[in-house]
């Protein structure tokens, strides 16, 4: 084990000196640094306060998380205080980077098995002592799989991790959507009886396969694709023309990984004895193999960065269109995707032979085109037709062996999984701040960074009051100023140009069109009320008992809401209301568009009794009136989510005003 660092990091930003950015998140960079005091390099990872101000819990659990570890296999944070707008994380400095870095810089087809075997069982230790103290770490993928110089590997990233103790809402979070789908195990995704400590072998089972091959199964299509596969296919495994090198062993240990039941899953204490782990050698021969010989993090760091974005440039060039984009964002398994279920669908449905021949595997490029032919979403359905089924190539190589009709498949599949994504799929405020004074600086920022290497000075980004902190929503902004450019700012600009639609639940009347001026931005955040909000998901209480709703106040939906001034009771005890109202607000939509549906469906009946002439006209009218009532109210209700969310987003900054300038940094904060 461990021991806690004796030395005493300071907890001033003048104290540090930050050189070359060493990654990224969603809403972090990280640098490769030097604490002045102590004369030593470490890497601190700046997170955007403003562009997290929606899951500052979320972020402080982390912090949480990271401080309060302490094993030799999971990256600490030394310390960590706020310098202007950001949150900086002071932590080892990990030179060798993620495995996933490693990867795709020198062993684009993944790693030998020993080098494997040595990196997995380092892996299932953090797990171990994780799940032993009663956390599930909800991301285990070589992204997240960090070495050192001596060849040392740290599990890092716990966002999105969980707390089995948890309770109440953060209890009830666990029965929701959160990780990323290549790695999500299918319990995850189905949302039935919630998941446990068991989810975290799944994901391991798929960074073992990642590991052997270079990516994750799956990687290469759509997340909503992903999610259909893992749900509908065999697991995926080690059973393929080159995976011969692999031995007996490793299949096996994937094959015990990647078992559907999660019942049937070992714990990570046994799987800790499976005679693959025999083949582990020492962190020196990490060092040796994999680590000794490459470019400093820095370098690689940039050339990737410079390599996607060329590759979005060709793809751009070629494509044009923000789908391909998007995929190939995806497929560079960055985070903050756009899980709109609507772009999800177009994402399955517009990929062309050319954009699937344009990724890996060549080899295998015939047989997914066939199946991307075969497998078409409908786009106002949601639900899913094989046009030939009879052509689908069976490819066992990413579990289609098994692919037959995914629409009945669904149909038997309880209503959970689809309500989930629709629940959960959609854009965030991150995604669609395209407006936002922080994201142009940050570009700024990190140009400037990525242009001068090492940097002595800090990025202007970073220095502190460099901006006004902002107090607005963001999202009337952004959706009426699309921004141009790469990257980040490509990804906001195809946002605002095809704003998300909402995942209605028919072809409703009211339903605006795909045009940028009629965007919506309240009604793109309108399903669901956060629960949790990491980078690439949002959680949202979808799940939410209706029982956790007994304790809201309010009255009958008024169109309209207490102006936050008027709101002098602390930012604790009203965000909860406020929640809950959003919460409320969602359902009863939700119910009257159920109600429209029907009415719709009646009118229709009505209308055909009416031309064969069995039909008593005079109870049309009414029926039309009362849809016409009830779509005005949902355009009402709309209009009144639309403010709360504005007002929780403004209760929300000013509690993070609070925080940070009357009661000083939160005590979470310096450690
Ligand atoms: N201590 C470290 N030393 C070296 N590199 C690091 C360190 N911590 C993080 N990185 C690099 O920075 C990247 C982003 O860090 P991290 O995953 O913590 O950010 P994040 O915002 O949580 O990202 P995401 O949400 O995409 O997982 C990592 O993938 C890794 O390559």
């Amino acid at each position: 084990m461990e021991h806690v660092s004796e030395k005493r990091y300071p907890v001033d930003a003048k104290d540090y000196k930050l050189y070359e950015e060493v990654g990224e998140g969603v809403s972090a960079t990280v640098y490769r640094a030097l604490c002045i005091p102590l004369n030593e390099t470490v890497a601190i990872k700046v997170l955007d306060l403003e562009k997290c101000n929606n899951d500052l819990d979320g972020i402080r659990r982390e912090v949480q998380t990271m401080t309060l570890t302490d094993h030799p296999n999971l990256l600490r944070a030394h310390c960590s205080f706020t310098a202007g707008h950001n949150l900086w994380v002071v932590m080892p400095y990990m030179a060798g980077g993620s495995c996933l870095h490693i990867m795709k810089s020198a062993y684009p087809d993944g790693f030998e098995e020993t080098v494997i075997a040595t990196l997995l069982r380092e892996v299932l230790k953090a797990l171990v002592y994780l799940h032993t103290h009663g956390h599930i770490h909800r991301d285990v993928k070589a992204g997240n799989i960090l070495i050192d110089s001596n060849g040392a590997v740290k599990l890092a990233d716990f966002g999105v991790s969980a707390c089995m103790f948890d309770t109440g809402d953060r209890q009830r979070s666990r029965n929701t959507f959160v990780g990323t789908p290549c790695w999500m195990a299918p319990e995850v995704m189905q949302q039935l009886h919630g998941y446990d400590f068991k989810a975290d072998i799944w994901s391991f089972g798929i960074t073992a396969l990642e590991l052997a091959h270079g990516h994750a199964p799956f990687s290469k299509y759509p997340p909503m694709k992903v999610l259909l596969m893992t749900l509908q296919n065999a697991p995926p495994g080690l059973d393929y023309e080159r995976d011969k090198r692999f031995s007996k062993s490793f299949k096996e240990l994937v094959g015990a990984c990647l078992v559907k039941d999660p019942k049937k899953r070992p714990t990570s204490e046994k799987l800790f004895k499976h005679h693959f782990f025999k083949h582990a050698r020492s962190n020196e021969y990490l060092a040796h193999t994999i680590v000794d010989g490459l470019a400093p993090l820095g370098d690689r760091f940039r050339m990737l960065k410079v390599k996607e974005a060329d590759l979005l440039v060709q793809n751009k060039a070629l494509y044009g269109d923000k789908e391909q984009l998007s995929q190939q964002e995806y497929i560079r398994g960055i985070s903050a995707w756009n899980f709109n279920l609507e772009d999800l669908k177009n994402q399955a449905a517009l990929i062309q032979d050319d954009a699937i021949s344009h990724v890996e595997d060549p080899d295998t490029s015939k047989k997914q085109r066939d199946i991307y032919e075969d497998v078409r979403f409908q786009a106002e359905s949601g639900s899913l037709e094989m046009a030939n089924q009879s052509n689908a190539t069976p490819s066992q190589e990413d579990g289609f062996n098994d692919l037959h009709d995914l629409e009945s498949s669904l149909a038997s599949f309880p209503i959970k999984p689809l309500q989930a994504l629709k629940g959960c799929f959609d854009v965030g405020e991150d995604d669609v701040s395209g407006n936002s004074p922080r994201t142009m600086d940050q570009e700024n920022g990190r140009n400037e960074g990525e242009c001068s290497g090492q940097s002595n000075s800090l990025p202007r980004h970073l220095i502190p009051e460099h901006r006004k902190f902002l107090s607005g929503s963001l999202l009337p902004d952004n959706a009426l100023s699309p921004k141009k450019g790469i990257g980040d700012g490509d990804r906001d600009y195809v946002q605002s140009k095809f704003p998300p639609e909402r995942n209605y639940s028919g072809p409703l009347l009211y339903r605006q069109k795909r045009d940028t001026n009629n965007s919506s931005s309240a009604e793109d955040i309108s399903d669901g009320a956060v629960v949790q909000r990491k980078g690439r998901f949002k959680v949202t209480s979808a799940e939410l008992s209706p029982k956790g709703l007994t304790n809201c106040h309010f009255g009958p939906i008024s169109g309209g809401l207490t102006s936050p001034t008027t709101l002098n009771v602390t930012a604790a005890t009203v965000l909860p209301s406020l929640q809950c109202i959003l919460q409320q607000n969602t359902m009863q939509r939700d119910e009257i568009i159920k109600l429209i549906k029907y009415l719709e469906q009646n009118l229709g009946k009505q209308a055909e009794s009416a031309e064969a002439g069995t039909c008593d006209l005079l109870q049309i009218p009414p029926a039309s009136l009362r849809e016409r009532e009830l779509q005005s109210q949902v355009i009402h209700l709309q209009q009144s989510i639309g403010s709360l969310v504005e007002e929780l987003q403004r209760q929300k900054m000013k509690n993070v005003q609070d925080l940070l300038n009357v009661n000083g940094v939160p005590e979470i904060w310096m450690i």
